[in-house]
């Protein structure tokens, strides 16, 4: 996967809440990129700023949310910059999105076929009836049985397993260069939840697209992705290959994690962990695993660490750990 173009490049996002009891920083400074053909799992504990990300990503935070710092820079343009309109371009065409409760995401009055129908027709040079045609393929090619009939149905008409697979259709229809899906397979029953998946991997294999999936499941992303981001208080803390990571996660955190599985079995629970997340309303000064960290050194409660370049596409942002250099090969030694 060396030397693939870089399709999307998160660089020092900060996306805030700006609630009465005072400022929620939910994403901190969070650097992440994708190359294409990647398929990245970015995981963390509920609360960790996975949805928030995502929604900064396509630009979709609303008050009293905000994005106050950083670029996300898809195909060279920071879509950061663009204007509503501009943005609807890249929207639905170049990236397809599917956002965690796809019941909520969808319109409730307007047909599921005409919803998917709209989308295409905003991006292509077709008519009304060609448009309800690529609706209804759509809906068959998410394995959607009498396809024709459930075009034709409201959202409230459909199980949450049809919903979601309406989501899968309506990020899909234009086949976007980027997927991004949120907690995709959240709340079905573990069957729904692997078509899903399969769905989801054919499409972005077929494609040749560039996917970002989040979710809880490590499982899911041993097996399907190439690429891991661990998310913790709003950032990334660690990112590399898949294999590698599962061989030898390097941030405290990362380890923390593995560790809580049960055998280190890697199951679809919810992860949890002793402790609690730091408020997003009052972080530490310097790391924010600090409060967690077994390793805990002075530097840490002063200096937040930066992103570190610790092997070939190996990033770790932790104090134990160093830059590699040429010669040195990666510093991983203080942890054995
Ligand atoms: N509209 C909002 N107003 C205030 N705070 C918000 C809002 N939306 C999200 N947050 C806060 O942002 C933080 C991160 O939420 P987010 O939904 O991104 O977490 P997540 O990692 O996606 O969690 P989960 O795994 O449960 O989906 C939480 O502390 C949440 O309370
Ligand atoms: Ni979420």
């Amino acid at each position: 996967m060396i030397g693939l173009k870089t399709l999307l490049q998160i660089q020092d996002l900060h996306t805030y809440f700006y609630l009465r009891k005072g400022i929620s920083k939910v994403v901190n400074g969070l650097q992440l990129s994708v190359r294409e053909g990647e398929l990245l799992g970015v995981v963390g504990e509920s609360g960790s700023g996975k949805t928030v990300t995502a929604m900064s990503v396509v630009n979709r935070v609303r008050m009293p949310g905000k994005v106050v710092k950083g670029k996300v820079i898809y195909q060279g343009q920071d879509l950061l910059k663009l204007s509503e309109e501009e943005l609807r371009k890249y929207r639905g065409k170049e990236i397809g999105l599917i956002a965690a409760n796809a019941r909520g995401n969808l319109n409730p009055l307007v047909k599921v076929g005409n919803q998917i129908a709209n989308v295409y027709l905003a991006h292509n040079k077709v008519n009304k009836k060609e448009a309800w045609e690529k609706a209804v393929e759509m809906l068959r090619m998410v394995g959607m049985n009498d396809a024709l009939r459930r075009a034709e149905a409201y959202p409230h008409e459909m199980s949450g397993g049809m919903a979601q697979r309406v989501m899968i259709a309506l990020a899909l229809v234009n086949s976007p260069n980027l997927l991004i899906a949120d907690d995709a397979t959240n709340g079905l029953d573990v069957t729904v939840q692997s078509q899903i998946m399969d769905l989801i991997l054919d499409i972005v294999n077929k494609q040749g697209a560039s996917g970002i999936l989040i979710t809880h499941d490590l499982g899911v992303v041993a097996q399907c992705c190439s690429e891991i981001a661990i998310m913790y208080c709003g950032q990334i803390v660690e990112k590399g290959p898949v294999t590698a990571f599962f061989d030898e996660p390097k941030h405290p955190y990362s380890r923390n994690l593995l560790n809580s599985l049960p055998e280190r079995r890697i199951t679809q629970e919810r992860i949890e962990l002793k402790g609690s997340l730091s408020s997003p309303l009052s972080l530490p000064t310097g790391c924010v695993y600090q409060t967690r960290c077994p390793y805990v050194m002075d530097v840490c409660r002063k200096v937040e660490p930066s992103m570190l370049h610790v092997d070939d596409n190996y990033n770790v942002k932790c104090h134990l750990y160093q830059e590699k250099t040429e010669n040195r090969g990666s510093a991983n030694e203080k942890l054995a």
